[in-house]
């Protein structure tokens, strides 16, 4: 439907005109008020709010008359994709839990590009905010029209607005340059107790950039200093302090209730001037809050920025809020009472994304390699195998399954894993890089007939271990350039274990240590029989222990029959391992 201003305005309006004093003049079809906070139509204008017929009008009424839904993303062709875009216009944190960096990381957490002007540049950390610089007017409007004029912004967000020349600046250009939304996060003091705007720029957030605003999100200390100072420690109250701050002009205002006292369940109240929405959440016990304002409003702006409309905008928000709190709700960053937010914590899981491989050689020492006919014959389950194996003294696992379907893989080897984690032993899947995927654990072994090595690697990341069997020197050359962590050599003798698998015996086993640049773990008919054989001293230096398979498992006592071996394998590392690489 077509909205229609009432009148045209050939001039600018008197600064003095208000909501609360309407010049019949500049009424508006949509609420009946005038208002002094008009902006300039211009091409842009009208390109994101097509449904508008403005005639020879100059400017528009307050941002609560435009139609609902007007923000759509545009997602450009495909030789020329578009990103949704918001620019925060805000503070520096140096904590970088809220401010400017709360804003750019919840962005990018949420797949939007982030763009900044910056008002001021705070000294702060988890104890309180020591030093407040601010950035002059002329200067923030700089940075707003460098992003603006060039790379756009969908939405703009605003943080921290420390003088009432850069609020009075940055809306003299959003109304000369648009955009199709704007979220106005009102902060005037922070969680630690700091002031980061003085009351004096009151007057100016009311009248000058509220009018604007597609959303204000008061936290409840700014919602009753906007209101004129009433307290608002109720539901009742913020839905009050909402209706009183929509009469200022905002399309919709979100009252947050962190600060709401002694409750378990946090309301936040959303209201449109018709509807009202109190949006619940849990309590989340955390000291990590220092943020969750900036981060709230930012990510409203970003889900906006991608096309949302507001209600579920906010929703989703939330969500990522509550998510964000939870999954950091033990971590300790800094000293003090209150620490950050850490929005990216699915990307800054730095255990998980380490570049430093776990692999450690002499974990090959004893090495147990699961098989699933002999576990059922025996009637123990993976697991119980894989614990026993370990309390004889295996030094790492492996996972071999021959039968199960891909569920019941994933399950034997979650299971294992926990075990395994428990001794901190560690655990490969033989094959399988899906199910090693699926329950993360520490690596594969690969034969020369999987899935090759390079791409093993580029899936898995450097910090899995990954191992492959190879039965010549130049086998383990190209599993070392490929990026494998050890070699797995055999078979040393005959075996039924593996079918059709050609031995290569002890002197096949020595030739594929001297070519290889990596540690080998012999493989193939080991037992405590033959395993001194094996190790037998000189023996080249990267040949770092025995795999074994039926004398640890096809065995009524798989710990006792572990222990036998490891006797065996410590034995020969007794005598002087003087290296020894000459063929
Ligand atoms: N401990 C918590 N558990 C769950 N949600 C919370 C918690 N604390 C705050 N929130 C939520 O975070 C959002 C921000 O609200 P809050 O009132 O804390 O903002 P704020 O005071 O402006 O934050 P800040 O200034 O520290 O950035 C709201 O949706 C609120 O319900
Ligand atoms: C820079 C900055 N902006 C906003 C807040 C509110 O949390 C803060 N503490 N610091
Ligand atoms: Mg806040």
């Amino acid at each position: 439907m077509a909205v229609q201003l009432l009148q045209e305005v050939s001039t600018r309006l008197p600064l003095s005109t208000t909501h609360d004093k309407p010049l019949a003049k500049s009424a508006c079809t949509v609420c009946g008020l005038g208002s002094r906070n008009l902006y300039g139509i211009t091409p842009t204008r009208l390109r994101n709010f097509p449904s508008l017929t403005v005639s020879t009008s100059e400017y528009l009424p307050t941002r609560k008359c435009l139609p609902r839904d007007v923000i759509r993303a545009d997602m450009g062709t495909e030789e020329s994709r578009r990103i949704p875009r918001v620019l925060t216009v805000a503070g520096s944190d140096s904590g970088a839990g809220a401010g400017i960096q709360a804003d750019m990381k919840a962005c990018g957490a949420l797949g939007v590009y982030c763009t900044t002007a910056i008002t001021a540049v705070t000294a702060q950390n988890t104890v309180g905010v020591q030093g407040i610089h601010e950035v002059p007017a002329d200067f923030v409007a700089s940075q707003v029209k460098s992003v603006l004029l060039d790379i756009g912004a969908d939405v703009v967000k605003t943080g921290m607005l420390p003088s009432v020349e850069i609020i009075r600046s940055l809306c003299d250009i959003l109304r000369t340059y648009p955009v199709k939304g704007l979220v106005v996060d009102p902060v005037l003091i922070s969680t630690s107790g700091d002031e980061l705007a003085g009351p004096a720029i009151l007057d100016a957030l009311r009248d000058d950039l509220f009018p604007l605003a597609d959303l204000v999100t008061p936290n409840l200390p700014e919602a009753s200093a906007i209101i004129g100072g009433d307290p608002v420690t109720t539901v009742a109250e913020m839905r009050e302090a909402a209706e009183a701050i929509h009469q200022l002009g905002p399309r919709y205002v979100l009252v947050k209730g962190g600060h709401l006292p002694g409750t378990n369940t946090l309301i936040d109240v959303l209201y449109d001037g018709v509807e009202w929405h109190e949006l619940p959440g849990s309590r989340i016990e955390t000291r990590n809050t220092h943020g969750t304002g900036c981060t709230l409003a930012s990510s409203i702006a970003a889900e906006l920025a991608k096309g949302q409309s507001m209600l579920p905008a906010v929703l989703a928000s939330k969500r990522y809020l509550k998510d964000v709190l939870e999954e950091n709700a033990t971590l300790k960053i800094g000293e003090g009472k209150q620490g950050p937010v850490n929005h990216l914590f699915k990307l800054s899981d730095w255990e998980k994304s380490s570049t430093q491989s776990k692999f450690r050689p002499e974990s090959l020492l004893l090495y147990a390699v699961t098989d699933s006919s002999m576990n059922k014959t025996w009637g123990r389950s993976t697991s119980e195998a894989v614990r026993a194996a370990i309390e004889g003294g295996a030094t790492i696992v492996q996972i071999r399954e021959k039968e199960a379907d891909t569920g019941e893989f994933l399950q034997e080897a979650e299971t294992s894993l926990k075990v395994a984690r428990d001794y901190g032993i560690p655990l490969l899947i033989n094959d399988r890089i899906d199910i090693a995927i699926a329950c993360d654990a520490d690596g594969v072994h690969l034969g020369q007939s999987d899935l090759p090595v390079a791409r093993a690697r580029a899936i898995l990341g450097p910090g899995k271990i990954i191992g492959v069997s190879c039965k010549t020197p130049e086998q383990a050359e190209k599993a070392w350039k490929d990026g494998a962590d050890y070699v797995g050599s055999g078979g040393v003798y005959p075996t039924n274990t593996k079918k059709d698998n050609k031995t290569i015996g002890i002197e096949g086993l020595r030739e594929v240590c001297y070519g290889s640049p990596i540690p080998v773990v012999a493989i193939g008919g080991i037992s405590g029989a033959n395993a001194a054989e094996v190790m037998a001293y000189p023996r080249p230096e990267n040949l770092k222990g025995v795999a074994v398979v039926s004398a640890f498992f096809n065995q009524p006592d798989v710990k006792k029959a572990t222990a036998a071996v490891k006797s065996v394998v410590e034995e020969c590392l007794k005598d002087v391992s003087v290296p020894n690489t000459s063929s």
